[in-house]
Parts: C-alpha cells; structure tokens; sequence
C-alpha cells in the first residue's frame, strides 16, 4: 500500500512504526523513504534520550533495529567534529537533521586516472528537518558540523543494516576498513567491554 506517500508522521515513534511498514516489503522506493524522513518535524523531547555526545568525535546511537531490514541511529557532532571520506557498503544511507547543520561533502571513488586522488564533485549544507541520500553508486561523502557555536545532530537509516565500511585518503585513494561501533543503544550507553 502508497498509502505512506501522503501520511507525515507526528512523531518519532510514529516515523519508525512507518519505517517498519515501508521496509517490511522487499523493495525500497528510496524517495518515498526520503519524503518520509523529511516530513517529519524534529522535537528534541522524542529523541533526545538518543543524543549522546562525546567532546572528541560524532558519535553513533542505536535506536532501532527495523527488523532486521534496517538501523535507525542517531548521529551527534560536536562543534568541528566531522566524518572522513567514507563509504556505505552497498547500502541504502539517509541521513537527516534533527538540529543544527551539517555540511555534506560528494566525492567520487578514487579513479586511475588521477592517480588515486579523490576528486570534489559537491557540496552543501545541510538544514534542519532536511533528509540527503546517498549510496554506494553515486560515490562517497564526508559529512561536518562546521559550527564552532552548535552541536548538530542527525537521523541515519541504514538498509541493510551494515557495521563497517571503507575510509580514504583524498590525496592517495588508499582505503581502510574500519569498524562502526555504537556509543549507545536503544539510549542506554554501550558498556565499554563489549563495545557492541
Ligand atoms: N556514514 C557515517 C556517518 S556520515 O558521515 O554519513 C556513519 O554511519 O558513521
Ligand atoms: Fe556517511
């Protein structure tokens, strides 16, 4: 049913039961996700036990499963803090603002004909309640809270559900798989040991 075209959800917990509908078919009609994402009006109240900062980089916070189809976090960027040049794993990545900005930096994959080096493509800034998409096919991004005043803090949906990816160097293209890891799940901080 299309009927989640036209319904704009009232609150988180409502964005996540129609998220759970969305996702529960087999395929995904990524700009009715992205009108979804974007229709619903950030209230700090609904998430903000999710948003959890550290003083020295974003950090990553569970805050639903989707069944297995999905994970639904919640990004929080210091003032400075920023992401490198990465990529999604062959997943389907929204990412929206619940407060601040976020500067979104488009790159392509590192090309033998510029040896390696990562070309620009584009960049914008990214407002309040706004949702981006991205994946593996239109290249790789780095994401800044370029405010020096404001935190920021962002709504990532992730399908398939993924816990690594690839990060670059722009002046070489070399890559490095790195793990992602959660700073909390489900608002209860992620107990160090584990670390997952
Ligand atoms: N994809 C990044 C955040 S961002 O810079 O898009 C992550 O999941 O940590
Ligand atoms: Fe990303």
């Amino acid at each position: 049913m299309d009927h989640t075209e036209v319904l704009k959800p009232q609150t988180l917990d409502e964005l996540i039961q129609i998220l759970h509908d969305i996702f529960s078919s087999d395929k995904v009609n990524v700009e009715e996700v992205q009108n979804i994402m974007e229709s619903y009006e950030s209230n700090p109240l609904e998430w903000m036990k999710y948003a959890k900062f550290d003083p020295y980089r974003y950090t990553r916070n569970l805050v639903d499963e989707g069944n297995g189809k999905f994970n639904l976090m919640i990004l929080c960027w210091g003032e400075g803090h920023g992401s490198s040049i990465h990529d999604h794993t062959d997943s389907h990545c929204f990412l929206k603002i619940l407060q601040g900005n976020l500067k979104e930096t488009l790159y392509d994959w590192p090309q033998k004909k510029t040896n390696g080096k990562i070309v620009k493509k584009s960049e914008g800034v990214l407002q309040l309640d706004q949702c981006a998409y991205i994946n593996d096919s239109i290249g790789l991004h780095r994401v800044e809270n370029t405010s020096h005043t404001e935190t920021a803090v962002s709504l990532h949906l992730y399908s398939p559900p993924f816990d690594h990816c690839q990060t670059f160097d722009q002046r070489t293209g070399h890559k490095n798989t790195v793990k992602m890891t959660f700073w909390s799940k489900f608002g209860e901080r992620t107990p160090l040991v584990t670390n997952n």
